[in-house]
């Protein structure tokens, strides 16, 4: 991306409409400029200075313009420039209703009119995979501002590595705040997630929008009613080059909530309150937008609200800025259409001067320093010896030579040396440490051996030296022992002594008329005991390892572990915290299970790992001690309720797992058959060149022949192997791309059936531990994963009042699916979140309705198996 833009690119695009007000706005040939022509409104009075023409000019103007052609237009170099480092970002600004959420992300359910974000997604993808020199990473975070709150949109996905250096994927994230550092303006607590390929991306682009607010309300039934703002970020590294450079970027596509006028829009109550804050942020906005442009003005109010000051590095600076602004070109909506390209004017002003962001990595650049540093050394090792100097080494003194040093400032300090010879600044360095170590060394040797002479007492406390006295007295009058046997030094004259040497401490007898506290006994005692603990306890410990109960301690690796009292059995209450982390679930973490719940959750993993589930495979039994105590009633063995479970309350998702399966087993088949056909395919291509090669170098043997324009003449035999190589190479192509998709449909297909497996088994257990177990567990009813009343029994599926029309719906996308392989990644994503919708759906019906905050998860989303339907082809 050059940088050659230096201002903010403004593209204006008129959603198309059979009203247009060709008599107010006229679009001018050269598909830049606008004229608006505005009728005098009378409500204004006589004295009106209302002005009624406008003429404005933009980079480009999209009037009945496709999806396509928008995307090559505005988008395409900048997601281009985001690989090469560059940021980048896209907004859509204009009235509700005037089309952004259509620009930026389409309409989900087509792949025509796909918006900018899937198309970018799709370009991003297929040029990482040119980029074969670069390692790639690719993330994605989608935001949203909602009443000046801001959510995060794919919270409800598990796999989410939360922006606050928790490594614990199921923390709870800190609440989000803006935050700025020198790489730029984040969002503390916002979920990144790593997307490895188009389809993964697409499918957190599904996801979030199924999280969006939205809401209906005169002008648009369908109203974004926040911010959104879906961020991809880059991180570009060399493969070829051992560089400690490398580059990041992001690319933010912003979806700004469509200003209103409350008169029009006829917003109510909560509509309306969102109305409000949606107009305040966009003025906010807007101002900061006059202020970047304003050459005289210094301050520039980012932080007035989240939108701004989350777009602080997003708007003009060093990033690749573009405002697409949306219109409505009817009569009704003129003023609006004049206000959007008012502010769209104001943001041409903003200056833009896009820069690569470039990083080092700091382990290597240690690495590449410590090469440089060998080199020179090698340098001055040369010139050393050119000019004769000895005895000079560049390398840090080894332990050989500090020991070496040592012993000569020793032999020197007791006399037995006179002089110490200099022989380079690394030894004369060497001996000044070395002085100052045996100084220190002495010092607390002297400290150490009055200690043991002599009780330390602060001279200028007088209560210390009183209490210390009285103690003194105390235990001469309590017991017939010398004082001395209660570690109390005495001086040889009998009287109590402090210490030392001028400074702090005094040395002298304390004053007589001193109080003691009676405490003072027993803080002697304690004094006398803990001495005593600290000799005995170099070989022995106390029976509880001589560790206070709360106190942190630290294992041998190095693993931190939560000190708590023993049990009754002597086993510690407590695990370390890796441990804890290790066998905590997340479910458990979202803490809904029942104890015995628990104890079967690591159980159920290994069994859905070992296929149980399938036909002719049974669970293990189950011997475990449940927390309330046995049932009265023995249960019936696993083995057995599980057969009982398949053939009744689990018939249902039991016939779909099977169902899966059957599918799973042709979609494998047929992946096999067209890997054979490309094989083959491939062995032809190989046989067809070799046999190109033979006739070739007959023909060169038998020398060239050539027709009157010197072109050399190929056998009839040679043309036709020349043109099935042609040929075999189309089909290896179509066949391989076949391949391709096939491959996916096998993943997915295998997804489909591990979940269906998954959930088998958790409705097992579910209805297993209800029923046999203990029947008035509460926690097992507030897992409600099941649909109606009883929890674990999952209601027949094709009591979905709409998976026929998604069954359609499905088929439908496969067809276009087959018609454009390049869609595959599309509709795979987009068929998963579709079922997710059905499924979450079918979960609410089961549950109080309830309208929680966008973007926050509902309680068990969590666990949410994301899809359990049969996958229908
Ligand atoms: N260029 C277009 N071509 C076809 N349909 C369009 C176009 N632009 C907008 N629409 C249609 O207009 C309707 C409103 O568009 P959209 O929801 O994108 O508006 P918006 O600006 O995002 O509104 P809001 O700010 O209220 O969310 C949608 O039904 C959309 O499909």
């Amino acid at each position: 991306m050059s940088s050659r833009n230096k201002k903010v690119r403004v593209w204006g695009r008129f959603r198309p409409t059979a009203n247009f007000a060709h008599e107010n706005i006229e679009l001018l040939p050269d598909n830049k400029g606008v004229n608006v022509h505005m009728r005098r409104d009378p409500k204004k009075g006589v004295v009106n200075n209302q002005i009624l023409d406008w003429s404005f000019k933009l980079d480009g103007i999209f009037s009945n313009a496709d999806q396509d052609t928008v995307y090559n237009t505005v988008a395409s170099d900048i997601v281009r420039g985001s690989l090469d480092g560059y940021n980048g970002t896209l907004m859509c600004y204009g009235q509700t209703g005037a089309g952004k959420t259509f620009t930026i992300t389409g309409a989900t359910e087509s792949y025509r009119h796909r918006g900018l974000i899937p198309r970018a997604i799709s370009q991003l993808f297929k040029q990482i995979e040119e980029r074969l020199e670069y390692s790639i990473t690719v993330r994605v975070s989608y935001m949203e501002i909602y009443n000046e709150g801001m959510f995060d949109l794919l919270s409800s996905l598990p796999e989410a590595t939360w922006n606050n250096n928790s490594k614990d994927p199921y923390a709870t994230p800190d609440p989000m705040v803006v935050t700025e550092n020198q790489d730029g303006v984040f969002v503390k607590g916002l979920s990144c997630h790593l997307a490895q390929n188009e389809e993964e991306a697409l499918n957190l682009l599904f996801e979030g929008e199924t999280n969006r607010s939205i809401a209906a309300h005169q002008l648009n039934k369908q109203s974004s009613r926040s911010h959104c703002i879906f961020t991809v970020y880059l991180e570009s590294r060399s493969r070829t080059q051992s560089n400690a450079k490398y580059t990041v970027s992001k690319v933010n596509f912003v979806d700004l909530a469509g200003s209103e006028r409350l008169s029009k829009s006829k917003s109510e109550g909560k509509t309306k309150e969102e109305a409000m804050y949606i107009n305040k942020s966009l003025s906010f906005l807007e101002q900061v937008v006059i202020a970047l442009a304003s050459r005289t003005r210094d301050h520039v109010p980012f932080r007035q609200s989240k939108l701004t000051h989350y777009l602080k590095d997003s708007i003009g600076g060093n990033c690749n800025t573009l405002l697409v602004a949306n219109m409505w070109g009817e009569p009704a909506q003129l003023e609006e259409t004049v206000s959007t390209l008012r502010f769209a004017t104001r943001m041409m002003c903003v200056a833009s001067e896009p820069a690569v962001n470039e990083v080092y990595d700091p382990a290597l650049l240690v690495k590449k320093l410590q090469r440089e540093i060998q080199h020179l050394k090698s340098e001055l090792a040369m010139h050393d010896t050119l000019t004769n100097r000895s005895m000079v080494w560049y390398d840090p003194l080894s332990e050989q030579q500090k020991y070496e040093i040592r012993t000569q400032v020793k032999r020197y300090l007791d006399g037995s040396l006179d002089e110490i010879d200099i022989v380079n600044i690394r030894q004369i360095v060497g001996t000044f440490e070395s002085f100052r170590e045996l100084y220190l060394d002495m010092e607390k040797d002297m400290e150490a051996r009055l200690k043991e002479k002599y009780m330390l007492i602060d001279k200028n406390d007088p209560a210390s030296i009183a209490a210390a006295q009285q103690d003194l007295t105390l235990m001469l009058d309590a017991h017939e022992n010398p004082a001395s046997e209660a570690g109390v030094p005495i001086a040889d004259d009998g009287s109590l002594v402090g210490d030392l040497e001028g400074g702090n401490f005094g040395l002298g007898t304390a004053p007589k008329t001193s109080k003691a506290d009676s405490s003072a006994v027993v803080q002697l005692k304690k004094k006398e005991r803990e001495r005593d603990r600290k000799r005995g306890s170099r070989g022995a410990t106390s029976p509880v390892a001589g560790k206070t109960a709360s106190s942190p301690s630290h294992s041998a690796k190095g693993e931190r572990k939560i000190e708590s009292p023993t049990t009754p059995g002597g086993e510690r209450a407590d695990k370390p915290e890796k441990d804890l982390e290790g066998s905590a679930s997340p479910v458990s973490s979202a803490g809904n299970l029942s104890r015995s719940e628990k104890v079967q959750r690591p159980r159920l993993a290994e069994d859905a790992e070992s296929g149980v589930g399938e036909e002719g495979e049974e669970p293990a039994e189950e011997e475990e001690e449940h927390a309330d105590g046995p049932p009265t009633d023995t249960p019936p063995s696993r083995t057995s309720a599980f057969e009982d479970f398949k053939a009744e309350k689990g018939s249902e998702i039991n016939r779909v797992l099977i169902g899966n399966k059957e599918e799973l087993a042709k979609r494998k088949k047929a992946y096999s058959d067209l890997a054979k056909d490309v094989n083959n395919i491939k062995v032809s291509i190989d046989q067809t060149r070799q046999k190109l090669e033979q006739l070739r170098q007959i023909r060169e043997a038998e020398g060239p022949i050539l027709n009157e324009d010197g072109d050399i003449i190929i056998s009839e035999e040679e043309f036709m192997e020349i043109q099935r190589l042609k040929d075999l190479k189309i089909s290896y192509r179509s066949k391989y791309d076949q391949l391709h998709n096939g491959k996916s449909e096998v993943v997915y297909c295998q997804n489909m059936v591990d979940q269906c497996r998954l959930k088998l088994i958790q409705e097992f257990d579910n209805w297993y531990s209800e029923s046999f177990l203990s029947a008035t567990d509460e926690s097992q009813t507030s897992l409600g994963v099941g649909i109606g009343g009883r929890p674990g029994v999952i209601v027949p599926i094709t009591s979905l009042a709409t998976e026929d029309e998604q069954e359609k719906f499905e088929r439908l996308q496969l067809e276009l699916m087959m018609n454009n392989p390049d869609s595959a990644a599309f509709y795979n994503a987009q068929m998963r979140t579709s079922r997710r919708k059905i499924y979450g759906s079918a979960m609410s019906q089961a549950q109080p309705a309830y309208r929680h905050q966008p973007g926050t998860p509902t309680k068990n989303v969590l666990n949410r198996p994301p899809n359990m339907l049969q996958v229908q082809y």
